[in-house]
């Protein structure tokens, strides 16, 4: 498979990780009485991904609309488990993860994330065409479609360093 190809299918799978992650991160929340919404963490995280985008050899402030859209989105669905748990408790059959060990697991993906959209860029970036793969390829529980343009909408704003 062509660069293009890979860097496509391992941005959507880390994507899609990150956001199957958001029902422990909810489940751990809904438990402990804690809010969705984090600030504190929200700022690390944009630090976090700033360095190692621009490690990634990825324009830093490129980069902060897209991570800002998934953190967006990442509280959409941790809103929405919520909402199905008022009326459908959660099932408690998989084991609990703690919250430092989501964290560990989305700060991974992130990682995988930026150095895919690197790839991508450097094989020509993104097209009409790779928009709607990647559209197609976007799927976790309580994810719309609203949801998936808007990171597409970010994702293809993101430039390499000249
Ligand atoms: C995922 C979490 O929930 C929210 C979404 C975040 C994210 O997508 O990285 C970060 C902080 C929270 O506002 C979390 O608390 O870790």
């Amino acid at each position: 498979a062509s660069v293009s190809t890979v860097a496509i299918s391992s941005l959507t799978s880390a994507m899609n990780q990150r956001m199957l992650d958001m029902k422990d991160v909810a489940d751990y929340k809904a438990a402990h009485h804690l809010p969705v919404e984090d600030m504190i963490r929200e700022q690390s995280v944009l630090t976090r991904t700033r360095e190692e985008a621009e490690e990634a050899g990825l324009d830093g402030s490129s980069v902060q609309p897209f991570i800002q859209a998934q953190m967006d989105v990442a509280k959409a669905i941790q809103y929405r488990y919520f909402a199905q748990w008022l009326s459908q408790p959660p099932d408690h059959t998989g084991t609990q993860r703690s919250l430092d060990d989501v964290r560990a697991s989305i700060s991974l993906q992130d990682k995988k994330i930026l150095e895919a959209i690197s790839q991508k860029l450097l094989a020509g970036g993104f097209r009409e065409s790779d928009k709607s793969e990647i559209f197609s390829l976007l799927q976790a529980p309580h994810l719309t479609d609203a949801d998936k343009k808007m990171l597409i909408g970010s994702l293809v704003h993101v430039r390499r360093i000249k």
